[in-house]
């Protein structure tokens, strides 16, 4: 271990115990950028590593709203504003009851060198509450939004922070979150993204993210000889990622042979088709409802795709650490193509760490899911412009955008045994971009 993985390590320790999600985050980044920041003396001068590892402020507090059986509800919101050198903190909101302030800086932490990745002015941010909607009413869910709202207004504006959605928080919440808005402020103004195209929101947006997997997904296979027609497809996942992601999949030609939930997998042997999509579609974004009831595909409960099929191409697009050693081994012996995570941090490290050494192209979260952010940030250009972009002008600019992240990943990096390593290279562009604006404006 080197002197400066010393430090760091030290540093978290030291400062963000029972952290584990984001102390994986964080040494993920620096240990790709160690050698960069050795040959920096500016860096070392003005202590970016320790700065950019501290998120500028978290703001923690309570959520209390009525059940349907008139109880009292108690629950905790977040919201961590990370770093806005590159422009207004923007990142999503997360309601599920694994959140804490490890993963919310540990997602706080990636949307930084992600949102630098798309060449946008974004800073980044991330929220969240320990709030489970399963089971909970629509009557519910709405009283929880506007309760979290009725707190996180007072730090949320259009050039300050920025939030969207993320698990759990789709554009239904989005709505709720944004009447509320309107109910306290009486500003229609381009605070939330992720809003409906009907008051707001951009074309395109909820699609974005995994369509954009799949354009990084492409020009990653295409730069190392493989093609995505024809490719057995292994996704994780049943909402707004993974279900987009496996539409253009399919559009593509390839084969998508899994989708899951917390319940377990939805196996399609011959391939999940358009109709069969559909169906999908209305149960789980719709209906909000569970894979077990599908009408389509073979069920498998408590299971992961990873270990119940064989497939080329795998893209993990539920959440954090769904992919361990073990799961990875499998695929890899099952003839592992490529992965591109739709998720963030979908890997464990031991996990992560054995694709690398496979020298299997991997595109990560913070590259190749960026497409949805990416559109947050169009969708606050045509919010501050007063305009609605067509599907198509959405759609092209986020293709020319997912090309240019991937053109970011591999210009700092040479290939290594014939495969580029993308990780190291989006993680030493986003220090940059990061650590560069930081320099520049002294210590702040
Ligand atoms: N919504 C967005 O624009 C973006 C989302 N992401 C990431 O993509 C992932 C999925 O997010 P969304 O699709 O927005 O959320 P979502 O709420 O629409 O869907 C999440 C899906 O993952 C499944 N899931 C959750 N925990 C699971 C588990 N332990 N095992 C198996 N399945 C599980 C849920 O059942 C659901 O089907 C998350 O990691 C999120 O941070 C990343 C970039 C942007
Ligand atoms: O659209 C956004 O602002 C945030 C999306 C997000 O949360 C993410 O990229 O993980």
């Amino acid at each position: 271990m080197t002197a400066f993985q010393e430090q760091t390590r030290d540093y978290l320790k030291r400062h963000h115990p029972n952290s584990d999600e984001f102390h994986q985050a964080v040494r993920e980044v620096y240990d790709d950028i160690a050698s960069l920041y050795r040959k920096h003396r500016h860096y070392r001068d003005w202590n970016i590593a320790e700065r950019m590892m501290e998120p500028d402020r978290i703001i923690r507090f309570r959520v209390c709203w009525e059940d349907d059986k008139g109880r009292v509800q108690v629950n905790r919101g977040w919201r961590v504003q990370f770093n806005n050198v590159l422009g207004a903190y923007k990142g999503g909101i997360r309601f599920h009851p694994s959140v804490n302030e490890s993963v919310l800086k540990f997602l706080g932490f990636e949307q930084c060198f992600k949102n630098a990745l798309t060449g946008l002015p974004m800073g980044g941010g991330k929220g969240g509450a320990d709030f489970d909607p399963k089971g909970r009413s629509e009557r519910e869910i709405m009283r929880f939004c506007q309760a979290y709202m009725q707190e996180l207004f007072h730090h949320i504006e259009p050039q300050v922070d920025v939030p969207a959605g993320d698990i759990h928080v789709g554009s239904r919440e989005i709505g709720y979150l944004y009447g509320h808005y309107l109910k306290l402020t009486h500003r229609w103004e381009g605070v939330l993204t992720g809003k409906s195209p009907n008051f707001g929101g951009s074309c395109g947006r909820t699609e974005a993210t995994g369509f954009g997997v799949v354009y990084f997904l492409k020009d990653m296979l295409e730069a190392h000889d493989h093609e995505l027609e024809g490719k057995r497809v292994m996704i994780s996942g049943a909402g707004t990622v993974a279900l987009y992601a496996a539409k253009k999949c399919i559009a593509e030609g390839a084969s998508v042979i899994t989708l899951s939930d917390s319940g377990g997998t939805l196996v399609f042997r011959d391939g999940l088709t358009e109709e069969e999509w559909d169906s999908l579609y209305r149960l789980k974004l719709e209906d909000h409802g569970e894979l077990r009831d599908a009408e389509h595909g073979t069920f498998h409960q408590s299971r992961q795709p990873w270990t119940l099929v064989k497939g080329t191409i795998a893209l993990p697009c539920a959440t954090e650490n769904e992919i361990d050693d073990k799961a990875m081994k499998h695929m890899l012996e099952n003839g592992l193509v490529a992965l591109c995570e739709g998720a963030n941090m979908p890997l464990t490290r031991d996990a992560r760490e054995r694709l690398l050494r496979d020298n299997i192209p991997y595109g990560p979260g913070k590259a190749a899911n960026a497409g949805g952010v990416a559109v947050s940030g169009l969708e606050r250009s045509q919010n501050a412009a007063l305009q609605s972009w067509s599907l198509n002008t959405v759609d092209s600019l986020l293709g020319e955008i997912m090309v240019d992240i991937h053109k970011r990943c591999i210009e700092n990096v040479d290939r290594q045994n014939g495969v580029y390593p993308y990780s190291k290279g989006a993680n030493i562009y986003g220090f940059r971009r990061l650590a560069d604006a930081m320099v520049s404006y002294g210590i702040k």
